[in-house]
């Protein structure tokens, strides 16, 4: 496929006059940074905050019209308020997703963490556990599923005009991720209405079919990307990840503070990196001292949902995409995610209300 340029785009949007007639919304300086990633077009059309729906239209048009020229596989266009801190339209998602029941973030207050780690592996758990689960990469600036999880390729069309997308599968899991629609090596400038922006195709243009918990795996850290997100995906709860230096030096508050800002229920801290198995001895070390997170966390006021080893068989099994849950589900580490999984979903049901399928513990 040849590639569409910027001037391309750029002329085709020029027909498109705003609400009302008059100048084009390329006129009026109204289009964001345009951003060309392997035949996906990306970018944002600014509108004043008390005018968001008259130009949703608009912003529908924009996206059939790029959709449509060649050269172009998809084409996603947000909304961005003019005053910063407004978040782009995504009403019709705050209201759920068919099918999705329940909608659960995995974040950290900053980076490496281990995360993706946990969240791959809380979903294999939730899944051992008899649960339809489903995973989706929101971390954008670096997704990790794709390796996690040892899925290559890229995701099938699911319908003959190309707008819905099936889900990847990997141990039993449903899974998306803008890896498999973006090369690794691509260089992006990710702003936050384009996150929220792929994040709500991810959402809503693939078929998930009847899921009982998505699990998203968040950018790392508290930003504007992260707030957007938290805000107006329909999550029923958060889990923060936390090593216990974090926990120590309190950037696991920041993850907290940012979910109760937002009214989302905080299901609890996995503590990852707890302690350490020697690989010689077996022996455990209590490297960073022992029960201190699980006291920050009382301190906190939320749960404290276990504590995970560093340890070198997660951490290899990881990187070869070979996820300890799925490939040791008789090891002491798949005992302790199904724990965790038992608590989340625990939390999931105080928290709703709702009927929920029957768990089936093995161990
Ligand atoms: N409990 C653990 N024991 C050993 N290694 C671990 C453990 N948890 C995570 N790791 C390793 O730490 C590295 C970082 O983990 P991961 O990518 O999950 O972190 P992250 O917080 O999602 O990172 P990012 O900030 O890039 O999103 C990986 O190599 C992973 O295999």
């Amino acid at each position: 496929m040849e590639q569409i340029t910027r001037d391309q785009i750029l002329a085709a949007l020029g027909k498109l006059s705003l609400p009302g007639g008059g100048r084009s919304i390329v006129e009026a300086g109204l289009i964001s940074d345009i951003v060309i990633a392997n035949n996906r077009v990306m970018f944002a059309i600014t509108a004043d905050q008390a005018n968001m729906s008259a130009m949703e239209p608009l912003r529908r048009e924009a996206e059939r019209i790029v959709a449509g020229l060649p050269g172009v596989e998809k084409a996603m266009v947000a909304l961005t308020a003019e005053r910063k801190q407004a978040p782009p339209k995504t009403a019709n998602l705050k209201a759920g997703i068919p099918g999705l029941r329940h909608i659960v973030a995995v974040a950290s207050g900053k980076g490496g963490v281990g995360k993706s780690t946990m969240a791959v592996n809380l979903a294999l758990a939730l899944k051992a556990n008899g649960l339809r689960v489903a995973v989706l990469d929101a971390d954008v600036y670096g997704p990790s599923l794709p390796k996690l999880l040892g899925i290559m390729g890229k995701p099938k069309a699911a319908d003959m005009e190309g707008k819905l997308m099936q889900p990847m599968e990997a141990y039993g899991l449903k899974v998306m991720s803008m890896g498999f629609l973006v090369p690794e090596d691509t260089p992006m400038i990710w702003r936050g209405p384009m996150v929220m922006s792929a994040l709500m195709q991810m959402l809503r243009d693939v078929t998930w079919g009847e899921i009982d918990i998505m699990i998203v795996d968040m950018p790392p850290g508290t930003g504007d990307a992260q707030l957007t997100l938290a805000q107006q995906t329909p999550l029923s709860g958060a889990v923060i990840v936390s090593t216990p230096q974090d926990l120590a030096l309190l950037d696991a508050r920041k993850g907290l503070n940012m979910f109760r800002k937002v009214s989302v229920p905080v299901l609890g801290i996995i503590e990852n990196m707890s302690y350490f198995i020697c690989t010689k001895c077996g022996e455990r070390h209590e490297i960073f001292g022992h029960g201190g997170a699980r006291a920050e966390a009382q301190r906190l006021g939320v749960p404290f949902l276990g504590e995970v080893p560093l340890d070198m068989e997660v951490r290899a099994r990881s990187d070869a995409g070979e996820p300890i849950v799925a490939t040791l589900p008789d090891g002491p580490h798949a005992a302790i995610f199904r724990n965790i999984a038992r608590e989340v979903w625990a939390g999931i049901e105080a928290g709703t209300g709702r009927k929920t399928p029957r768990i089936v513990i093995e161990d």
